[in-house]
């Protein structure tokens, strides 16, 4: 008799020297860019696409994760934009609970303050490409530019640049038109935040970029856009491009102005700063290599690699494996 007992380990973690390429061997997958703006868009239909919109938060870093999909499509496909590791589980679930098919993790920028959870979602869930700037010098299966379009059904983002926290920062904003969510919506990133915006202390920063970048790149949307910050430290979810205009401490003020509050912050640095920055710089491409592991009872099996996180500076590479082991009993 021939029996197949299917057992399915979603997240394996091991924790291997860094010179054991006898057991794993990891290639750097090269990043791959979308050409033009419409390689992303899957069909043409001229039917209105419905959003589906989550805020989700991490609370030891304050970190924003944004759940969009067009559930008008009968594969509902989805994207998390700046996924944080400590509560992806949590947004796989939600995503899985609502019947989503998620197909993009983006970040806005290299964060500094949490390592994304962008590596551990392809490691779970296959075929999910990771997105970046190509300004942040980071890795990532897709790496967009300024004008480029994020198709997800018949939604799209559009990319916006705007350095001056980090130089690769973006801001991703909902599409321009009739059959596109109204008001727009900016995921803004770090660089403009609810009454403040980000620090330009470190990671190529700088007070006149971030100044050049939110007036010529935020401020010129429709008043009534909806601003989605990456962080909020006092509570606040949701502003507007006309609010912040009118309101911001730091951005409504003149350059001079802006310049000398940025110099004058007196901010620590980030306490995940040194993990965090090459964690994410260096994210986090599935391999396609797989490798054969001999297991103790004499049978094979053949697993996916992930690299999940490899700090130049560290001896240890982590890798994690999603892991279906098939056991033949006979
Ligand atoms: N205390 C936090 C870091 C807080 C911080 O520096 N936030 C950054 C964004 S994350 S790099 C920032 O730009 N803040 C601007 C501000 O005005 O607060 C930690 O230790 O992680």
């Amino acid at each position: 008799m021939l029996r197949i007992q299917s057992l399915q380990i979603s997240s394996f973690f091991a924790t291997l020297p860094s010179r054991s390429p006898s057991l794993i061997s990891i290639s750097k997958a090269s990043a791959t860019r979308l050409r033009s703006p419409m390689a992303y868009h899957a069909t043409s239909s001229g039917a209105t696409g419905k959003l589906l919109f989550r805020q989700l938060f991490e609370k030891e870093s304050s970190t924003y994760t944004y759940l969009l999909a067009d559930v008008s499509r009968p594969e509902k496909p989805a994207l998390l934009i700046d996924p944080v590791d400590k509560t992806l589980d949590r947004d796989l679930l939600l995503i899985q609970e609502l019947g989503l098919k998620l197909i993009y993790a983006m970040n806005t920028h290299v964060h500094a303050d949490h390592v994304t959870g962008t590596g551990l979602i392809k490691g779970k869930v296959p075929g999910v490409k990771s997105i970046i700037s190509r300004a942040s010098n980071a890795k990532a299966d897709l790496v967009v530019e300024p004008g480029d379009k994020i198709y997800f059904g018949d939604l799209f983002l559009e990319v916006r640049p705007t350095p001056g926290h980090t130089c690769g920062c973006v801001t991703y904003v909902t599409g321009d038109g009739p059959d596109q969510p109204q008001p727009r919506m900016a995921f803004t990133g770090d660089a403009l935040l609810i009454r403040g915006c980000g620090r330009t202390d470190f990671q190529g920063g700088s007070s006149p970029q971030l100044y050049k970048s939110v007036h010529s790149q935020i401020f010129t949307l429709p008043k009534e856009t909806l601003v989605y910050p990456a962080h909020d430290y006092r509570g606040f979810t949701v502003s507007t491009v006309g609010e912040e205009m009118q309101y911001n401490p730091r951005l409504a003020k003149d350059e001079e102005t802006f310049k000398n509050i940025m110099e004058n912050l007196n901010l620590s640095y980030p306490k995940m700063m040194e993990i965090a920055v090459p964690a994410n710089m260096d994210t986090i491409v599935q391999d396609d290599r797989r490798i054969t592991y001999l297991l103790e009872s004499g049978y094979k099996t053949t697993l996916p690699v992930t690299r999940l996180v490899c700090p130049k500076e560290r001896r240890h590479v982590r890798v994690a494996v999603s892991l279906t082991v098939v056991i033949e009993l006979r």
